[in-house]
């Protein structure tokens, strides 16, 4: 017998077992490999997260060291991938395309590796495809990584040509580690759906780059702060808001698909994004985006009474990101070069599952064609 049960959007739908994470949309809980995102977020560089989702355990000083190595040579790209990324920024490609352009080439010259392996490649390469398309766009030459920097401080002097501060890439590595995993994302069951077909990480990490792109996902940082400096020119959030809302348009950064209450991981980068405002004496502009915050829970409130509408994680990205010197344009990107680590972990996850997902579509066309030949119609 076949269930004919129809959920649009899959939701509610259990897909796939996972021991990676897991999003508690009551509460608002996010554990990662069985730590809560807060923990994680704050204490473990990216390398040990990685580490953590790929073998269930946190790795000892030997393991780390090794991996951290591994990562660093595996950082620079075929040549003939600098020129796919370099051909996508000179003709003008937004970052998302050109990470999908770069994913996609990632592992020219490795093909053979096995699927831990290609992990490992797309991973280490992804920093670097954003950082040679962005240098590209500035119209200059994209900077060789660095072996002896870590995962964070590479990338963030691969965009500048400086080295970070301690400050920055700590507050790289939390925004990383709190992104890196959330359940069956639609990034993620991309990802998942792709290595169903015994297909490779590679391409399902090229895959998953193209679901992340689109604005109810991962593509929400950037017009989120093209919206504050928007109200801080106006000075009136709940007027901008209103406006917005009566005109019938969703406010980036808000709302859920899981989550009835404050995404958790809001309050991880707000508290890591605080400290850069008022490092750099920029704390107004802080107050301004939790003002925004909270005047856009309350006009949620009013427009849609019917759905709980809270912050998600995206609205405190973007001033993270923004904080530590993060291009806009590169958001969605750097979202990317996180959630790798957690699509490559789902793709191997998966592989191991070994089962093709395949759901059914309910046929709505019409039933009773019939032929007409060209020069009848
Ligand atoms: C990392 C991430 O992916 S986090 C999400 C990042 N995306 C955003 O911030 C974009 C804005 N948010 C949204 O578009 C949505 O909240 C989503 C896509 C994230 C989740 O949406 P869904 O679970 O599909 O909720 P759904 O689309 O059914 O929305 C329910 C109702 O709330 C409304 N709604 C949902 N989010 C918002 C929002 N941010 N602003 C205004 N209204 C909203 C919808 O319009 C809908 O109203 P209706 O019933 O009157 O049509
Ligand atoms: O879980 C989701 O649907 C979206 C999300 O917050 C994420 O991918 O981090």
């Amino acid at each position: 017998m076949t269930d004919d049960t129809f959920a649009p959007g899959l939701e509610n739908v259990i897909a796939a077992e996972t021991r990676l994470s897991h999003v508690d949309g009551e509460a608002g809980e996010l554990v990662i490999s069985g730590f809560p995102v807060e923990e994680l977020a704050a204490n473990a560089t990216y390398e040990e997260t990685v580490f953590l989702l790929w073998n269930d355990r946190l790795p000892d000083a030997d393991e780390l060291d090794a991996l951290r190595d591994d990562l660093a040579a595996r950082r620079d790209l075929a040549d003939e991938a600098y020129e796919v990324v370099r051909a996508a920024a000179e003709d003008g490609a937004d970052a998302m395309d050109a990470l999908r352009m770069g994913a996609a080439s990632a592992n020219l010259g490795r093909e053979d590796e096995s699927p831990e392996e290609a992990a490992r490649t797309a991973v280490a390469r992804f920093p670097t495809v954003v950082a040679a398309y962005w240098r590209t766009r500035e119209g200059e030459a994209p900077l060789s990584p660095r072996e002896d920097l870590s995962h964070a401080g590479n990338y963030l002097y691969m965009l500048t040509g400086e080295e970070p501060s301690d400050a920055e890439v700590r507050g790289l590595e939390t925004y990383l580690n709190t992104v890196v995993d959330h359940g069956l994302n639609a990034s993620t069951f991309t990802a998942r759906t792709i290595a169903s077909t015994r297909s490779d990480v590679v391409s399902a990490a090229t895959g998953a780059v193209g679901a992340l792109k689109g604005p109810l996902h991962g593509g929400a940082p950037g017009p989120v702060l093209d919206m504050l400096f928007e109200i801080e020119e106006t000075g009136d959030p709940e007027a901008y808001l209103r406006e917005r809302l009566a005109s019938g348009e969703r406010i980036m950064g808000f709302g859920h698909r899981v989550y009835r209450v404050r995404d958790p991981r809001a309050a991880v980068l707000s508290s890591a994004a605080e400290r850069f405002y008022e490092a750099d004496g920029d704390g107004e502009f802080f107050a301004l985006a939790a003002e925004v915050e909270e005047t856009a829970t309350d006009l949620l409130a009013e427009y849609k009474p019917d759905r709980p509408l809270d912050t998600n994680v995206e609205f405190y990205t973007s001033l993270l990101l923004h904080g530590i010197g993060i291009p806009r344009d590169l958001f969605a990107a750097t979202f990317g070069v996180s959630r790798v680590g957690g699509w490559t972990a789902h793709s191997l996850e998966q592989l191991e599952a070994d089962r093709l997902i395949r759901p059914r579509g309910r046929y709505v066309g019409d039933a009773d064609r019939t032929w007409t030949p060209l020069d009848e119609r």
